[in-house]
Protein backbone atom coordinates (compact mmCIF):
# COMPACT_ATOMS: atom_id res chain seq x y z
CA UNK A 1 0.00 0.00 0.00
CA UNK A 2 1.56 3.48 -0.86
CA UNK A 3 1.67 6.19 1.49
CA UNK A 4 1.32 9.76 0.06
CA UNK A 5 3.20 12.41 1.67
CA UNK A 6 2.47 16.49 0.76
CA UNK A 7 4.50 19.25 -0.23
CA UNK A 8 2.82 22.60 0.16
CA UNK A 9 3.11 24.48 -3.46
CA UNK A 10 0.85 26.52 -5.30
CA UNK A 11 -0.06 25.15 -9.10
CA UNK A 12 1.24 29.26 -9.70
CA UNK A 13 4.58 27.94 -8.01
CA UNK A 14 4.46 24.27 -9.45
CA UNK A 15 2.38 22.91 -12.44
CA UNK A 16 3.45 19.26 -13.04
CA UNK A 17 2.30 19.25 -16.34
CA UNK A 18 4.24 22.03 -17.31
CA UNK A 19 7.29 21.06 -16.12
CA UNK A 20 8.02 17.11 -15.69
CA UNK A 21 7.12 16.74 -19.55
CA UNK A 22 8.24 19.52 -21.03
CA UNK A 23 11.57 19.50 -22.24
CA UNK A 24 13.36 19.55 -18.90
CA UNK A 25 13.01 16.28 -17.46
CA UNK A 26 12.48 12.96 -19.95
CA UNK A 27 11.58 10.06 -17.91
CA UNK A 28 8.67 10.53 -15.95
CA UNK A 29 5.92 8.49 -16.97
CA UNK A 30 1.95 9.56 -16.74
CA UNK A 31 -0.63 7.02 -15.57
CA UNK A 32 -3.33 8.61 -17.49
CA UNK A 33 -6.03 7.25 -15.38
CA UNK A 34 -4.63 8.17 -12.02
CA UNK A 35 -2.88 11.22 -13.10
CA UNK A 36 0.08 10.39 -11.64
CA UNK A 37 3.78 10.55 -12.71
CA UNK A 38 6.20 7.65 -12.10
CA UNK A 39 9.74 7.40 -12.26
CA UNK A 40 13.26 6.11 -10.85
CA UNK A 41 15.55 8.41 -8.76
CA UNK A 42 18.14 8.12 -5.77
CA UNK A 43 16.48 9.62 -3.21
CA UNK A 44 18.71 11.59 -1.02
CA UNK A 45 22.19 10.70 -1.27
CA UNK A 46 21.15 6.79 -1.51
CA UNK A 47 23.17 4.61 -3.98
CA UNK A 48 20.16 3.11 -5.11
CA UNK A 49 17.17 3.91 -7.20
CA UNK A 50 13.49 3.91 -5.98
CA UNK A 51 10.24 4.31 -7.81
CA UNK A 52 9.01 7.42 -7.07
CA UNK A 53 5.18 8.72 -7.72
CA UNK A 54 4.33 12.49 -7.44
CA UNK A 55 0.14 13.63 -8.31
CA UNK A 56 -1.77 17.36 -8.40
CA UNK A 57 -4.82 16.79 -7.37
CA UNK A 58 -5.34 20.32 -5.25
CA UNK A 59 -4.44 23.75 -6.10
CA UNK A 60 -2.32 24.01 -3.14
CA UNK A 61 -0.31 21.02 -3.06
CA UNK A 62 1.29 18.20 -4.56
CA UNK A 63 1.73 14.19 -3.11
CA UNK A 64 4.57 12.27 -3.02
CA UNK A 65 4.71 8.56 -2.47
CA UNK A 66 7.55 5.62 -2.92
CA UNK A 67 7.49 1.75 -3.15
CA UNK A 68 10.92 1.67 -1.78
CA UNK A 69 9.94 0.48 1.71
CA UNK A 70 13.54 1.67 2.60
CA UNK A 71 12.81 4.89 2.62
CA UNK A 72 10.87 7.13 4.74
CA UNK A 73 8.17 9.27 3.95
CA UNK A 74 10.19 12.26 5.48
CA UNK A 75 12.97 11.07 2.96
CA UNK A 76 10.64 11.50 0.01
CA UNK A 77 9.43 14.43 0.71
CA UNK A 78 13.24 16.08 1.39
CA UNK A 79 13.99 14.42 -1.71
CA UNK A 80 11.16 16.30 -4.22
CA UNK A 81 11.85 19.68 -2.21
CA UNK A 82 15.24 19.67 -3.39
CA UNK A 83 14.16 18.29 -6.74
CA UNK A 84 11.73 21.25 -7.32
CA UNK A 85 13.76 23.51 -5.60
CA UNK A 86 10.59 24.48 -3.39
CA UNK A 87 13.26 27.14 -1.64
CA UNK A 88 12.33 29.17 -4.70
CA UNK A 89 9.68 30.87 -5.11
CA UNK A 90 9.04 32.22 -8.88
CA UNK A 91 6.18 34.92 -7.97
CA UNK A 92 8.80 36.53 -5.98
CA UNK A 93 11.50 36.14 -8.89
CA UNK A 94 8.60 37.78 -10.81
CA UNK A 95 7.50 40.21 -8.71
CA UNK A 96 10.73 41.21 -7.23
CA UNK A 97 13.67 40.31 -10.23
CA UNK A 98 12.15 39.76 -13.73
CA UNK A 99 9.19 42.78 -13.85
CA UNK A 100 11.25 45.20 -12.35
CA UNK A 101 14.03 45.08 -14.65
CA UNK A 102 11.81 43.46 -17.69
CA UNK A 103 8.69 45.04 -18.28
CA UNK A 104 7.97 42.77 -20.89
CA UNK A 105 7.25 40.22 -17.95
CA UNK A 106 4.19 42.52 -17.35
CA UNK A 107 2.45 40.25 -20.40
CA UNK A 108 3.72 37.13 -19.38
CA UNK A 109 2.20 34.24 -16.89
CA UNK A 110 4.89 31.74 -15.53
CA UNK A 111 2.22 28.71 -16.04
CA UNK A 112 3.66 26.20 -13.08
CA UNK A 113 7.14 26.55 -14.74
CA UNK A 114 10.33 26.01 -12.64
CA UNK A 115 13.58 24.89 -13.47
CA UNK A 116 14.45 21.31 -11.45
CA UNK A 117 17.23 20.39 -10.00
CA UNK A 118 17.85 16.71 -11.46
CA UNK A 119 21.02 14.45 -11.10
CA UNK A 120 24.11 15.54 -13.08
CA UNK A 121 24.85 12.43 -15.03
CA UNK A 122 21.34 11.55 -16.29
CA UNK A 123 20.87 15.22 -17.05
CA UNK A 124 24.38 15.56 -19.12
CA UNK A 125 23.26 11.99 -21.08
CA UNK A 126 19.08 13.37 -21.85
CA UNK A 127 20.71 16.76 -22.99
CA UNK A 128 23.26 14.96 -25.39
CA UNK A 129 20.04 13.13 -27.19
CA UNK A 130 18.65 16.69 -27.00
CA UNK A 131 20.94 18.09 -29.69
CA UNK A 132 18.96 18.22 -32.90
CA UNK A 133 15.81 16.47 -31.36
CA UNK A 134 12.19 17.12 -30.52
CA UNK A 135 10.57 15.96 -26.76
CA UNK A 136 9.50 12.31 -28.19
CA UNK A 137 12.65 10.97 -29.62
CA UNK A 138 14.68 12.29 -26.66
CA UNK A 139 12.21 10.67 -23.74
CA UNK A 140 11.89 7.40 -26.56
CA UNK A 141 16.26 7.43 -25.82
CA UNK A 142 16.39 7.73 -22.86
CA UNK A 143 13.78 5.10 -22.13
CA UNK A 144 15.49 2.74 -24.42
CA UNK A 145 18.98 3.86 -22.62
CA UNK A 146 17.22 2.64 -18.98
CA UNK A 147 15.64 -0.84 -20.32
CA UNK A 148 18.62 -2.14 -22.42
CA UNK A 149 21.59 -1.18 -19.78
CA UNK A 150 19.57 0.06 -16.39
CA UNK A 151 18.83 -1.99 -13.80
CA UNK A 152 14.83 -3.23 -13.40
CA UNK A 153 13.40 -1.04 -9.52
CA UNK A 154 9.92 -1.72 -9.74
CA UNK A 155 6.64 -2.31 -11.47
CA UNK A 156 3.90 0.35 -10.98
CA UNK A 157 0.18 -0.92 -12.93
CA UNK A 158 1.97 -3.45 -15.20
CA UNK A 159 5.25 -1.22 -16.28
CA UNK A 160 8.35 -1.95 -15.38
CA UNK A 161 10.89 1.13 -14.41
CA UNK A 162 14.22 1.05 -14.65
CA UNK A 163 17.56 2.71 -12.75
CA UNK A 164 19.35 5.30 -15.27
CA UNK A 165 22.67 3.45 -16.54
CA UNK A 166 26.02 4.46 -15.35
CA UNK A 167 28.96 5.16 -17.56
CA UNK A 168 30.31 2.01 -16.57
CA UNK A 169 27.31 0.13 -17.51
CA UNK A 170 27.02 2.03 -20.97
CA UNK A 171 30.83 1.51 -21.72
CA UNK A 172 30.83 -2.03 -20.97
CA UNK A 173 27.20 -3.32 -22.19
CA UNK A 174 26.44 -0.92 -24.86
CA UNK A 175 27.60 -0.59 -28.59
CA UNK A 176 27.78 2.04 -31.15
CA UNK A 177 26.00 -0.13 -33.46
CA UNK A 178 23.24 -1.00 -30.72
CA UNK A 179 22.64 2.55 -29.90
CA UNK A 180 21.87 3.49 -33.99
CA UNK A 181 19.52 0.32 -33.96
CA UNK A 182 17.31 2.28 -30.95
CA UNK A 183 17.50 5.46 -32.74
CA UNK A 184 20.29 7.39 -31.34
CA UNK A 185 21.36 8.22 -35.07
CA UNK A 186 25.25 10.17 -34.75
CA UNK A 187 24.50 10.55 -30.72
CA UNK A 188 25.15 6.67 -30.39
CA UNK A 189 29.11 7.92 -30.77
CA UNK A 190 28.75 10.77 -28.51
CA UNK A 191 27.46 8.44 -25.32
CA UNK A 192 30.05 6.09 -26.07
CA UNK A 193 32.73 7.94 -26.10
CA UNK A 194 31.32 9.85 -23.09
CA UNK A 195 30.61 7.42 -21.01
CA UNK A 196 34.53 6.38 -21.73
CA UNK A 197 35.80 9.85 -20.73
CA UNK A 198 33.63 10.10 -17.50
CA UNK A 199 34.75 6.65 -16.66
CA UNK A 200 38.52 7.68 -17.20
CA UNK A 201 37.73 11.77 -15.24
CA UNK A 202 36.25 9.25 -12.53
CA UNK A 203 38.88 6.87 -11.51
CA UNK A 204 41.25 9.98 -11.78
CA UNK A 205 39.78 11.96 -9.40
CA UNK A 206 38.56 9.16 -6.77
CA UNK A 207 34.53 9.86 -7.46
CA UNK A 208 32.31 7.42 -6.59
CA UNK A 209 29.81 7.65 -9.18
CA UNK A 210 28.94 9.62 -12.44
CA UNK A 211 26.87 12.38 -10.30
CA UNK A 212 29.08 12.57 -7.50
CA UNK A 213 32.30 13.41 -9.96
CA UNK A 214 29.94 15.92 -11.94
CA UNK A 215 28.90 17.68 -9.00
CA UNK A 216 32.48 18.24 -7.66
CA UNK A 217 33.56 19.52 -10.74
CA UNK A 218 30.37 21.73 -10.65
CA UNK A 219 31.22 23.33 -7.11
CA UNK A 220 34.61 23.55 -7.82
CA UNK A 221 34.17 26.02 -10.74
CA UNK A 222 33.10 29.42 -12.02
CA UNK A 223 30.57 29.19 -14.77
CA UNK A 224 33.71 29.38 -17.78
CA UNK A 225 35.67 26.39 -16.32
CA UNK A 226 32.54 24.24 -15.52
CA UNK A 227 31.19 24.84 -19.55
CA UNK A 228 34.56 24.60 -20.89
CA UNK A 229 35.11 21.09 -18.78
CA UNK A 230 31.42 20.03 -20.18
CA UNK A 231 32.14 20.47 -23.56
CA UNK A 232 35.61 18.77 -23.33
CA UNK A 233 32.65 15.59 -23.85
CA UNK A 234 31.75 14.44 -27.31
CA UNK A 235 28.86 15.94 -28.30
CA UNK A 236 28.48 18.66 -25.79
CA UNK A 237 28.33 22.23 -27.14
CA UNK A 238 27.36 25.27 -25.23
CA UNK A 239 23.48 25.07 -25.61
CA UNK A 240 23.78 21.57 -24.12
CA UNK A 241 26.68 22.49 -21.67
CA UNK A 242 24.01 25.33 -20.27
CA UNK A 243 21.48 23.41 -19.79
CA UNK A 244 23.39 20.76 -18.01
CA UNK A 245 24.65 23.31 -15.93
CA UNK A 246 21.12 24.87 -15.26
CA UNK A 247 19.01 21.57 -14.99
CA UNK A 248 21.68 19.67 -13.40
CA UNK A 249 23.62 21.82 -11.46
CA UNK A 250 21.99 24.54 -10.00
CA UNK A 251 23.41 27.29 -12.11
CA UNK A 252 20.46 29.48 -11.76
CA UNK A 253 22.43 32.13 -13.88
CA UNK A 254 22.44 30.25 -17.27
CA UNK A 255 21.00 31.09 -19.93
CA UNK A 256 21.06 28.78 -22.65
CA UNK A 257 20.51 29.53 -26.08
CA UNK A 258 19.22 27.59 -29.33
CA UNK A 259 17.30 29.10 -32.07
CA UNK A 260 14.11 29.42 -29.76
CA UNK A 261 15.89 31.92 -27.28
CA UNK A 262 17.67 33.52 -30.04
CA UNK A 263 14.40 33.95 -31.89
CA UNK A 264 13.10 35.87 -28.56
CA UNK A 265 16.37 37.78 -28.39
CA UNK A 266 16.43 39.41 -31.49
CA UNK A 267 12.38 39.61 -32.20
CA UNK A 268 11.34 41.23 -28.27
CA UNK A 269 14.89 42.45 -27.10
CA UNK A 270 15.88 43.63 -30.18
CA UNK A 271 19.34 42.28 -29.20
CA UNK A 272 21.96 42.06 -32.15
CA UNK A 273 25.14 40.92 -31.27
CA UNK A 274 27.86 44.08 -32.68
CA UNK A 275 31.60 42.66 -34.48
CA UNK A 276 32.91 45.34 -31.32
CA UNK A 277 30.37 42.45 -28.63
CA UNK A 278 32.01 39.35 -30.55
CA UNK A 279 35.41 40.48 -30.24
CA UNK A 280 35.31 41.73 -26.75
CA UNK A 281 34.59 37.52 -26.04
CA UNK A 282 37.15 36.58 -28.28
CA UNK A 283 39.26 38.38 -25.89
CA UNK A 284 37.62 36.93 -22.65
CA UNK A 285 37.99 33.10 -24.10
CA UNK A 286 41.64 33.26 -25.21
CA UNK A 287 42.80 30.91 -22.15
CA UNK A 288 39.53 28.39 -22.82
CA UNK A 289 40.45 26.26 -25.85
CA UNK A 290 37.66 24.03 -26.00
CA UNK A 291 34.94 26.96 -25.60
CA UNK A 292 36.85 28.76 -28.16
CA UNK A 293 36.43 26.21 -30.34
CA UNK A 294 33.13 25.47 -29.38
CA UNK A 295 31.23 28.55 -28.74
CA UNK A 296 28.94 30.57 -31.16
CA UNK A 297 30.12 33.94 -30.64
CA UNK A 298 26.72 35.80 -31.54
CA UNK A 299 24.89 33.47 -29.68
CA UNK A 300 27.22 33.83 -26.86
CA UNK A 301 26.61 37.84 -26.87
CA UNK A 302 22.72 36.97 -26.75
CA UNK A 303 23.27 34.40 -23.75
CA UNK A 304 25.43 37.13 -21.92
CA UNK A 305 22.64 40.26 -22.59
CA UNK A 306 20.16 37.81 -21.44
CA UNK A 307 21.78 37.06 -18.11
CA UNK A 308 22.79 40.80 -17.55
CA UNK A 309 18.59 41.84 -17.90
CA UNK A 310 17.23 39.15 -16.02
CA UNK A 311 20.06 38.26 -12.82
CA UNK A 312 20.86 35.51 -10.75
CA UNK A 313 17.31 33.53 -11.73
CA UNK A 314 17.78 34.15 -15.59
CA UNK A 315 17.87 30.44 -16.31
CA UNK A 316 14.34 30.52 -14.72
CA UNK A 317 13.31 33.27 -16.86
CA UNK A 318 14.58 31.42 -19.56
CA UNK A 319 12.72 28.71 -18.45
CA UNK A 320 9.30 30.55 -18.49
CA UNK A 321 10.07 32.26 -22.02
CA UNK A 322 11.25 28.54 -23.72
CA UNK A 323 7.98 27.13 -22.39
CA UNK A 324 5.56 29.84 -23.74
CA UNK A 325 7.94 29.99 -27.07
CA UNK A 326 7.71 26.07 -27.79
CA UNK A 327 3.82 26.22 -27.24
CA UNK A 328 3.30 22.21 -26.85
CA UNK A 329 4.76 19.62 -25.58
CA UNK A 330 5.03 15.69 -25.46
CA UNK A 331 5.02 13.37 -22.84
CA UNK A 332 5.53 9.24 -22.03
CA UNK A 333 2.55 7.56 -20.48
CA UNK A 334 2.61 4.36 -18.17
CA UNK A 335 1.28 2.50 -21.43
CA UNK A 336 4.73 2.56 -23.30
CA UNK A 337 3.10 5.12 -25.67
CA UNK A 338 5.10 9.27 -26.35
CA UNK A 339 2.11 11.37 -26.97
CA UNK A 340 2.19 15.41 -27.78
CA UNK A 341 -0.21 17.90 -26.01
CA UNK A 342 -0.56 21.26 -25.59
CA UNK A 343 0.55 22.97 -22.55
CA UNK A 344 -1.86 24.06 -19.46
CA UNK A 345 -3.52 26.66 -19.55
CA UNK A 346 -1.37 28.15 -22.92
CA UNK A 347 -2.80 29.38 -26.49
CA UNK A 348 -0.50 27.65 -28.97
CA UNK A 349 0.90 29.31 -31.52
CA UNK A 350 2.25 28.85 -35.40
CA UNK A 351 4.94 26.88 -35.77
CA UNK A 352 8.14 28.25 -37.41
CA UNK A 353 11.37 26.97 -37.21
CA UNK A 354 12.02 24.24 -34.64
CA UNK A 355 14.11 21.95 -33.59
CA UNK A 356 12.87 20.89 -30.36
CA UNK A 357 9.74 20.23 -32.78
CA UNK A 358 6.97 20.42 -30.56
CA UNK A 359 4.91 23.07 -31.56
CA UNK A 360 1.91 21.81 -32.95
CA UNK A 361 -1.02 22.61 -34.39
CA UNK A 362 -4.58 22.50 -32.12
CA UNK A 363 -6.20 21.21 -35.06
CA UNK A 364 -4.21 18.34 -35.95
CA UNK A 365 -4.74 15.26 -33.79
CA UNK A 366 -1.93 13.76 -31.71
CA UNK A 367 0.12 10.64 -33.24
CA UNK A 368 1.08 7.84 -30.19
CA UNK A 369 4.66 6.96 -30.84
CA UNK A 370 5.31 3.54 -28.79
CA UNK A 371 8.25 3.26 -26.34
CA UNK A 372 10.25 0.21 -27.15
N1 LIG B 1 13.82 25.28 -20.13
C1 LIG B 1 14.47 24.77 -21.16
N2 LIG B 1 14.23 23.51 -21.53
C2 LIG B 1 14.89 23.03 -22.57
N3 LIG B 1 14.86 21.83 -23.16
C3 LIG B 1 15.72 21.85 -24.17
O1 LIG B 1 15.97 20.83 -24.97
N4 LIG B 1 16.29 23.02 -24.27
C4 LIG B 1 15.80 23.79 -23.28
C5 LIG B 1 16.04 25.10 -22.89
O2 LIG B 1 16.86 25.84 -23.46
N5 LIG B 1 15.34 25.55 -21.81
Amino acid sequence: MLKWGRLNVSRAELELANVLQAGQAFRWMVDEATGEYVTTMKILDKEQYSVVLVRQHDDNFIECATYDSECSLDDVLNHMTKYFRLEVSVQELYQKEWLPKDSRFKDIETHGIRVLRQEPWETLVSFICSTNNNISRITKMCHALCSNYGDKIGTHNSTDFYSFPTSNSIYDNATEEQLRKLGFGYRAKYIIETAKKIIDDKSEHVAASDSEYLSNIASSSDYFTLREHLMSYTGIGPKVADCIALMGMGRDEVVPVDVHVERIARRDYKINPTNKDVTALREEYKDLPVTRKKVNFQLDVIRMKLNEQWGPYAGWAQGVLFFREVGGTSGANTKGEITKRKHEHIKLKTPEDNDLGIIHSPRRKAPKIKVE
